[in-house]
């Protein structure tokens, strides 16, 4: 059961239906697909705060993926169900007219050489775009302030949310708003390219942008008409993120060989595909290491506040999950391997394996990009006189940006009211929980053990399972027992006895220091 997920690269694994994994791949945007220019798979412009990705360069590597899978032998008949998941937040507009050419694709052409007159905006805003302070504002008005807002639609205004990316595109350029036929996220995007006709939004992905009433699951009409005209019309439906939206495309069945039973199963966020794939029980807390860091939890009642977000549960029509997000995650990492640690995982773990539990009590806040949680921006160092100073020793630095980085954590899932209990289960996935010294820091700031699973692509397993799901789920099978057979997340590493002492005090610390970097101004060309 191949899926779909796009952060810098696009990924598929497919499972057989003892659940296991019987093939993964994946294409990287910016070395596989040299002609779009991207870095980490996205432009930055110049104002540093619009940041896109080419809507054709997802296309075409879909055609790759397909296309490496086939030269490999894989069999694409015996796949019943494919489901996916994308970035959050991000938007896709196509132009009048391409739902008749998305119905009518010749097998014979790659997706990328058919679909290219069908996008009116040919950049899409992606998720860390932070260029629409203006539509946030404005949106916060309508629904009669943030808090009111985040009681509506789960979370406060923010930039990267697809309603106010939207309301930008309508007031900038209100002619390609009207060329525009339908809006697709990431997620619905890509699940459109397998029906071959416009997929609806999941409840899920479509809490995260700022328009959806996550109580009764219906679009906010406030919300709407304060970001543009006629949007209901552009949005087209929400679905349960269990849904079969339909079977496949014939494109698909003749230039590929899959069978014409194979169901589409909605598509949607990758972070609620990764709650997904690591079967998160109540009382655990994920942390996803991959471009942004994330943490997420599963809860039943929820209460959004200003900070956070409180999206739809993606496997419990009943329950919702809250979600933190940090954007100088894998980035703001990667600089740092290559400014002290010569580009090298492997140094960079010894640094953290050689430098001493607590940093003795250098702190430091490393924000390459405007941070998100907290809003900040900057790289800021701490003596432990509390005294600000330009740098540190490299081994420092990188244990002041790891420890910094899960303190961050911490403080901010304690401020959502998370509390650490005996029985808390750190569950990590994403591209950095390969590094088990980097889990370790983890399981010392946390002060609780920390598990993975045997991929850290759970948002694409997530989605093999969720294929499964929507498969069943018309029928009295319940998630549990569709994920009773996957394996149980794996003990990796445990707090190392005494570090809780260390991190209080600094924990204590390094919230007050937070403070002061709050309180630096943003730079004016920076400036939100
Ligand atoms: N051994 C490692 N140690 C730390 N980080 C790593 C390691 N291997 C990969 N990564 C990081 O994982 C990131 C990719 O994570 P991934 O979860 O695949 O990303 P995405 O969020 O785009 O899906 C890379 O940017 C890289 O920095
Ligand atoms: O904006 C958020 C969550 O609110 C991000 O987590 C995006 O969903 C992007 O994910 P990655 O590319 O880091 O996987």
């Amino acid at each position: 059961m191949p899926h779909m997920t796009a952060g810098h690269l696009l990924k598929v694994i497919a499972i057989d239906d003892q659940l296991r994994v019987i093939y993964e791949d994946n294409i990287h945007f910016d070395k596989d697909l040299p002609e779009f220019g991207t870095h980490c798979g996205v432009h930055v412009h110049s104002d540093k705060l619009t940041v896109t990705s080419p809507v054709l360069m997802w296309v075409k590597a879909l055609d790759m993926i397909l296309e490496k899978m086939k030269s490999s032998g894989f069999n694409f008949s015996h796949v019943k169900a494919i489901s996916g998941a994308g970035q959050q937040h991000g938007s896709v507009y196509w132009k009048q007219g391409a739902s008749q050419i998305l119905k009518n694709l010749s097998p014979d052409l790659p997706l990328h050489q058919l679909l290219k007159a069908c996008f009116s905006v040919s950049d899409s805003p992606v998720w860390m775009d932070s260029s629409t302070t203006t539509q946030c504002l404005s949106l916060e008005k309508a629904a009669g302030g943030a808090q009111q807002l985040a009681n509506i639609t789960g979370s406060r205004a923010c930039e990267r949310f697809t309603g106010n990316q939207i309301a930008k595109i309508y007031s900038q350029n209100p002619e390609v708003y009207a060329q525009t036929e339908r809006i697709s996220v990431v997620s619905s995007f890509a699940a459109s390219l397998f029906l071959s006709v416009y997929a609806p939004i999941d409840y899920c992905d479509g809490s995260g942008m700022n328009l959806l009433q996550i109580h009764d699951k219906m679009w906010s009409t406030t919300c709407l008409s304060a970001c543009a005209p006629g949007l209901e019309e552009k949005l087209g439906p929400v679905v349960p993120s269990s849904s079969v939206l339909g079977s496949l495309s014939p494109y698909y069945i003749q230039r590929y060989g899959f069978s014409p039973d194979c169901k589409v199963v909605a598509f949607t966020g990758d972070n609620p595909a990764s709650l997904a794939g690591m079967k998160l029980k109540e009382g655990d807390i994920a942390i996803s290491l991959g471009t942004s860091d994330t943490l997420f939890l599963w809860i039943q009642e929820p209460t959004p506040a200003l900070e956070g977000h409180i999206f739809c549960n993606p496997v419990d029509s009943k329950a919702y999950m809250a979600l933190l997000c940090f954007k100088n995650g894998s980035l703001m990492r990667e600089r740092i391997r290559d400014d002290c640690a010569s580009g090298s995982w492997d140094e960079f773990s010894r640094a953290l394996k050689c430098t001493v539990v607590g940093n003795n009590g250098n702190l430091g806040f490393y924000f390459d990009v405007i941070e998100i949680t907290p809003e900040a921006v900057g790289i800021h160092r701490f003596n432990r006189d509390n005294n600000k100073v330009p740098d540190f020793p490299k081994e420092v630095e990188i244990r002041a940006l790891i420890e910094g980085q899960f303190m961050a954590k911490r403080i901010h899932a304690e401020k959502l009211g998370y509390k650490i209990m005996p029985r808390t289960r750190i569950l990590a996935t994403g591209g950095a929980s390969y590094n088990k010294e980097i889990l370790q820091v983890l399981s010392d700031v946390f002060s609780a053990p920390v598990y993975t699973i045997d991929t850290a692509n759970s948002a694409c397993l997530g989605c093999a399972y969720r294929a499964i799901h929507g498969l069943v789920a018309q029928t009295s099978v319940s998630w549990v027992d569709v994920v009773k057979l996957a394996p149980e997340p794996r003990l990796v590493v445990t707090p190392t006895a005494g570090t809780d002492q260390v991190y209080q005090p600094l924990l204590k610390r390094y919230e007050a220091l937070e403070q002061k970097v709050l309180c630096n101004p943003i730079p004016s060309h920076l400036a939100k």
